[in-house]
């Protein structure tokens, strides 16, 4: 037997049926730590994409008619089969996004927590009555109800960085909102999307309900986003992508959850303690490899050397190496990631910027780096590494860390570090971002928390009840009372 031969090649879910393709081709996934791949996926053809797309479609329609209460139930299993799964699925997500495991293992757990909370958001959501006669030349005898209806096939696009969790985030309030899923996992993250679908088939899911693409971007993305029976598109990953998606879908309605330059501004009253535990933790855990990581530090002079000591001192807690030790800091995604990284370190140090610590490289793993006196002539200082590197820039007033907060391209979110409350808010107030979090790390959580990032950051609201209000459209039938 040849060595390929040995390689397991995981089917696709394609209208109740797990399928091999007939293309015959499947795609390797690599290893970011360089061990043998887990495994492979396959290459799914345009006719099998086609056929996902239209089964789910036809399922929609059944599903659509389905109470609220019998979605949730199929929901729930579905949380109870990914936790009966969960090392089985988390040796994936660390196999293949080199995440570390015990990070891997919560990162299923609170997908669990999430299916179960939209399941019960889900049975909440309600209509409206509206009076015509509210409106000065309304009648009071014309009445509209508002309703929440499906939106029909969701392409739901995940990233490499939580390929279940962030999976889940679309999948579970799409269905719940009574819609249809085509689910296009990243290459990278494509087993544990497969895995995290096999728990759903266990569950009941109903036949072409969610049907499960794999395959390189870049042979069948164009295909999808394109095709005329999706109906809208809900994307994470890089801004590049999420912009060339909102260019070539026409007409569809999107949600693109993208890339970041979370700043994390400290004032000269903050709780320094507090700031740089939270600037290490959000700026290196799982390598910085999250679009809500601290990914520059905007710091006032006179507590600017403070802070840096501080920083480095926490960050010799961190824990550097192998993902199977649950690693804070493990190899990037793969080695263009990484060489994109020590691009951006070299470029900062050629300008001038004072390695703090690290910039140390061993294959894709990159040591957590602290740059300081990184100034606006660094590509560092815009660009998002997507890395375990964080650049300090000095800034001699609140106004100059507002400015080159909202200079950024990016507006996802900020932290404010100050015991001046009045002024951590009137400073939000100001910050071009969706979410703003006072004396505390950026972070996407609690799930059901809104989730939005504005300008290159993104389009449209995430976060449970905002999900399943961004995957619905409201429908109104108006009464026309004939009896006053
Ligand atoms: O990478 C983007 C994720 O939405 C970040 O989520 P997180 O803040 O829970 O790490």
């Amino acid at each position: 037997m040849s060595e390929v031969e040995t390689i397991k090649a995981y089917p696709f879910l394609l209208n109740g049926e797990w399928q091999n393709t007939t293309s015959e081709r499947t795609i390797e996934i690599e290893s970011p730590s360089g061990a043998e791949t887990p495994g492979a996926v396959q290459a799914m053809t345009e006719s099998e994409v086609n056929a996902a797309i239209s089964g789910a479609n036809e399922a929609q329609k059944n599903w659509a008619r389905k109470s609220f209460d019998e979605r949730a139930q199929v929901l729930h299993s579905w949380a109870d089969q990914l936790l009966l799964m969960k090392d089985e699925i988390a040796e994936a997500i660390m196999k293949e996004a080199g995440k570390g495991l015990s990070s891997a293992e919560k990162e299923v757990v609170r997908t669990a927590d999430f299916i179960k909370y939209t399941a019960e958001e889900g049975k909440r959501l309600h209509g409206e009555l509206i009076n015509g006669g509210s409106f000065n030349a309304g009648s009071a005898n014309k009445f509209a109800l508002v309703n929440r209806n499906p939106i029909g096939v969701v392409l739901a696009i995940s990233p490499f960085n939580y390929p279940v969790n962030l999976s889940a985030a679309k999948i579970a309030p799409a269905l719940i909102g009574g819609n249809a899923v085509v689910f296009k996992p990243a290459t990278q993250g494509a087993i544990s999307g497969t895995l995290m679908i096999e728990a759903l088939d266990k569950a009941g899911l109903p036949s072409g309900l969610v049907n499960l693409v794999t395959g390189k971007g870049a042979e069948i993305g164009d295909h999808l986003i394109t095709h005329p029976l999706i109906d809208l598109i809900n994307f994470t990953g890089g801004s590049q992508t999420g912009k060339s998606i909102s260019q070539k879908a026409s007409m569809v309605p999107l949600i693109l959850e993208l890339g970041g330059k979370d700043p994390a501004i400290v004032l000269e009253d903050a709780d320094l303690d507090k700031a740089a535990a939270d600037i290490a933790s959000g700026g290196f855990s799982y390598s910085g490899q999250r679009c809500t990581a601290i990914k520059r530090v905007l710091v006032q002079d006179e507590k600017a050397d403070e802070l840096v000591a501080k920083i480095k001192e926490k960050m010799n807690g961190l824990k550097v190496g192998a993902p199977e030790d649950s690693a804070d800091v493990t190899p990037l995604i793969n080695s263009k990631a990484a060489d994109y990284v020590t691009g951006l370190i070299d470029d900062a140090v050629e300008k001038g910027a004072e390695v703090a610590s690290g910039n140390q490289r061993e294959g894709n793993l990159i040591y957590p780096t602290l740059l300081d006196s990184v100034t606006k002539d660094m590509q560092i200082a815009w660009e998002e590494p997507f890395g375990p590197v964080i650049p300090v820039i000095r800034v001699e007033s609140v106004d100059e860390a507002i400015n080159i907060a909202n200079e950024s391209e990016y507006g996802l979110q900020a932290s404010i570090f100050t015991k001046n409350m009045e002024q951590a808010i009137q400073i939000g107030n100001e910050l071009e971002v969706g979410s703003v979090q006072i004396n505390g790390k950026t972070e996407r959580g609690p799930d059901h928390f809104p989730f939005l990032g504005v300008k290159s950051s993104g389009v449209g609201g995430q976060g449970i009840r905002k999900s399943i209000e961004s995957m619905t459209r409201e429908k109104v039938t108006v009464l026309n009372m004939t009896q006053g």
